[in-house]
């Protein structure tokens, strides 16, 4: 018989939430109504909940106690099962470096999880949503990883720590310099995000040459609308969300993996 599963990821300035149909026979899962508003969680676990049947909500964050206490109360006093994943030393096989494991935030754990089920080999995997962060998997391990400021992180520490210089809210989607205050604050924080990619992809390949370069997060497309105009490796993937296919092994951990392979395939969220 059929039972859905809530997938619910709490980042730094967004919430992302999927719902998914998992049915016995063949494994698949459907998609339902995913969201981004912190704000809407409640009344969106409300409905995905209304039919009565079993749920279980597989819950990441990376934000303090008091707001995701918010949302296992909301989950308790409505009768659904909640498991917060929280970053840890090995899981599915692939261990991490951190000696102090539970300083490393969930995300990065969590996108190193998912990275196996885009690409069976070595990887290199970049989440650029409010942070940039990029993690180096190779034979199964974490090698180590970076943290360094998102793209408009980035903007916001200049504007805030300057008196003439302004932000537009334009997506420039080029590899160029500026003739405008704007526009050379915009390109020149892209420049900055690129550059951390292509520094660390010439950090991997001083340890791999053969790996997936994995692009997610919300300016995700911002760097593939550019891709063809960087020197990245062969093989690079996309994703929107690899936060979400983290967690997605521990909601599927029973099922096998080409399986959740190929869900997170078609999961797009
Ligand atoms: N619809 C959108 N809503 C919010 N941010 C967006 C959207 N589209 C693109 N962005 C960009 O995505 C970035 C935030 O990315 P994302 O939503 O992955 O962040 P987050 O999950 O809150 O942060 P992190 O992954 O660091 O925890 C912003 O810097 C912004 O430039
Ligand atoms: C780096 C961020 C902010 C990226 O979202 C998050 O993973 C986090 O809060 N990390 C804690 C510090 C660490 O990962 O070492």
């Amino acid at each position: 018989m059929a039972h859905r599963c809530s997938l619910i990821d709490v980042g730094n300035s967004t919430l992302k939430a999927v719902t998914l149909e998992v049915t016995a026979i063949e494994e698949a899962v459907a998609v339902i109504s995913p969201i981004r508003a912190y704000e809407d969680i409640e009344q969106w676990l409300g409905a995905q909940n209304n039919d009565g049947h079993h749920h279980k909500v597989w819950f990441a964050s990376v934000r303090d106690d008091p707001e995701n206490q918010r949302i296992h109360d909301f989950l308790h006093q409505h009768g659904m099962l909640c498991e917060q994943v929280n970053t840890s030393e090995e899981a599915f096989g692939i261990k991490n470096s951190y000696a102090q494991v539970s300083k490393m935030g969930v995300d990065r754990w969590l996108a190193l999880l998912g990275a196996e089920l885009l690409s069976d080999g070595d990887c290199l995997v970049a989440d650029a949503g409010t942070a940039l962060t990029v993690d180096a998997l190779i034979d199964k391990q974490h090698v180590g990883g970076w943290i360094s400021p998102g793209l408009q992180l980035a903007k916001d520490a200049v504007t805030g720590n300057t008196r003439r210089v302004f932000q537009d809210p334009q997506a420039y989607q080029q590899l160029a310099f500026g003739n405008d205050t704007e526009q050379c604050l915009a390109l020149g924080c892209m420049a900055q995000l690129y550059g951390t990619l292509m520094v660390a992809t010439q950090v991997m390949q001083q340890q791999q040459t053969d790996f997936t370069l994995i692009i997610s997060g919300g300016d995700a497309p911002l760097i593939k609308s550019i891709s063809n105009k960087l020197p990245l490796p062969q093989s690079f993937i996309y994703t929107p969300n690899i936060v979400i296919l983290g967690l997605l092994r521990f909601a599927l951990a029973d099922h096998p993996l080409k399986s959740v392979q190929k869900t997170a395939q078609s999961l797009v969220i």
